[in-house]
């Protein structure tokens, strides 16, 4: 482990790093902060939550002439939250050098950006379909920008953002310093990398699996139409603090939300349908823990940092590997613990086996819990929180009331009420989701002749960039089929309070 000051970086920054709580460098820090310091273009792959943002953001910030007022560096992110996210943390970075970071991305107000553009800001984080139109507009102008920031290189160098980088890179001096970073780094994307970057270093840091170890993963076989009550057994019993659900497209996402709203959760979506007012609404009021379950696309599977998320459930398994390592890991950030549940029908086992030899690690499997199994998990919760009661508040102001109810009453029955009272029953009401076609692998589907898996209408449209949707995704190998016999229950998560009764509908 490094520390920040053996890495040639400013007082000043060496100050803001130390204010946001960063003692050592992580290892990708470590490894690419000192090469970008050097001007060299840099591909930086690590796992998921391992500080990619602050090894590309302490060199772009140390670089920044604070004294000139023209824009010398530029992130490209795929996503508005993203951005917005990085603009935060660069923010952080450059809190005592004062370097002038905004946030430009789509959905807002055009003319207020044009208002901000004109105060000299010397860093732009933005989506590259904002980035265009006001480099078209001539609002923005990047013939001073000495750095280029690709961050989620591997999704924007795809097939949806392709040319848009293009058309954006076309307008900076050609003498300018490359970052690329991203937890994922497929083959064919890297060799198109490399044409826009001179003599990069590759900085891969060296795991045994794509994704982090702190992560628990496991996968539960269970057909389209039991999916959902299997999703509110596996919530009642692992209560997690914050959980993300992974669903496949904006329908579902919103179909989802509004289910487990039904069944008495704290749920809401976020997909690119929405309006940005809404989808950074959803996003605060998930931070803040007054929603506890946040159901999204792909729109959310990279970059976002959120603490206290300790689940991941994928409802509906991502159409290829790399979607799978930047889903799971919005848990398990920054060292801390998380698990990661994937479903899986019949059908998609072959794609699970993809996913599994793609990040080199296998997924535990899950025997889907029975309702029994979750009223229980809710009574460990109401018992739980009982025994905190007794422990840290003052409750003698109720023990009169107490006395006299066991006079009258036996006392297990008084107890068995209020654990009932408590607690929040599995709710049974009716659910009903428009189903979703299966994710086939593709040597699965050669070998079977054929399955319906349609590749353009599916993930990459349904999923939402803000802007054109792509086509289909990258080919890795395919998947042997067979499930696994491995077997064990449903991982405790972290207890805590039941849901207000007040939230059941
Ligand atoms: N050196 C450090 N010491 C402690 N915490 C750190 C350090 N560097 C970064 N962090 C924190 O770790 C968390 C994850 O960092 P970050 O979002 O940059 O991860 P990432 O590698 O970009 O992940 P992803 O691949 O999901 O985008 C953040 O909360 C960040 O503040
Ligand atoms: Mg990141």
């Amino acid at each position: 482990m490094a520390t920040f000051s053996e890495l040639g970086i400013n007082e000043e920054l060496l100050k803001s790093i130390s204010k946001m709580g960063f003692e050592e460098a992580t290892p990708i820090q470590a490894q690419t902060i000192p090469l970008a310091l050097q001007k060299r273009d840099v591909i930086g792959q690590a796992q998921t939550g391992t500080g990619k943002t602050a090894a590309f953001g302490i060199p772009l910030i140390e670089k920044i002439d604070v004294k000139n007022q023209a824009i010398q560096g530029i992130v490209i992110a795929p996503t508005r939250e993203l951005a917005i996210q990085v603009s935060e943390e660069l923010n952080k970075i450059g809190h005592f050098n004062r370097a002038s970071i905004l946030p430009i991305y789509g959905g807002q107000d055009i003319n207020r950006q044009i208002r901000a553009l004109k105060k000299f800001p010397q860093i732009i984080v933005g989506t590259p379909g904002r980035l265009i139109d006001h480099i078209n507009r001539k609002t923005i102008r990047l013939q001073n920008v000495h750095t280029v920031v690709l961050d989620e290189a591997d999704e924007m160098l795809n097939m949806g953002f392709i040319e848009d980088i293009e058309s954006i890179l076309s307008t900076v001096p050609e003498e300018r310093q490359t970052l690329l970073f991203s937890a994922t780094m497929p083959g064919p994307i890297q060799r198109i990398a490399e044409r826009f970057m001179k003599n990069p270093e590759i900085v891969k840091v060296k795991s045994k699996e794509v994704t982090v170890p702190n992560i628990e993963q496991y996968y539960v076989e269970t057909q389209e139409k039991k999916k959902f009550d299997v999703l509110t057994r596996l919530l009642d019993i692992h209560s997690p603090e914050l959980a993300i659900i992974f669903g496949r497209t904006k329908r579902r996402v919103d179909e989802l939300s509004e289910a487990l709203t039904l069944r008495g959760y704290a749920a809401e979506g976020i997909h690119g349908d929405l309006s940005q007012a809404k989808r950074i609404s959803v996003l605060r009021k998930f931070k803040e823990g007054s929603i506890e379950i946040l159901v999204a696309t792909d729109v959310a599977a990279r970059g976002l940092d959120i603490s206290g998320v300790t689940h991941v459930y994928n409802f509906d398994i991502p159409q290829d590997p790399e979607s799978y390592v930047h889903r799971v890991g919005r848990t398990g950030r920054a060292g801390k613990h998380g698990i990661a549940i994937t479903f899986v029908t019949p059908r998609e086992v072959g794609q699970l086996k993809h996913v599994e030899r793609t990040t080199k690690r296998n997924m535990e499997r899950l025997v889907p819990p029975t309702l029994d199994e979750a009223l229980e998990g809710q009574q460990k919760v109401t018992i739980e929180k009982l025994l905190a009661t007794i422990e840290n508040e003052n409750i003698s102001y109720y023990k009169r009331a107490a006395e006299e109810l066991l006079e009258e009453h036996e006392s297990v029955s008084v107890v068995a009420a209020a654990i009932k009272m408590m607690t929040k029953e599995p709710d049974k009401t009716p659910i009903q989701l428009t189903e979703e076609r299966p994710v086939v692998s593709k040597r699965d589907k050669g070998r079977s002749g054929g399955g319906d898996r349609n590749r353009s209408g599916g993930y990459r449209g349904g999923g939402d960039r803000n802007r054109s949707g792509g086509g289909g995704g990258r080919s890795h190998g395919g998947g042997t089929g067979g499930g696994g016999s491995r077997g064990s229950r449903p991982p405790a998560g972290k207890r805590r309070a039941p849901r207000k009764q007040e939230s059941r509908p």
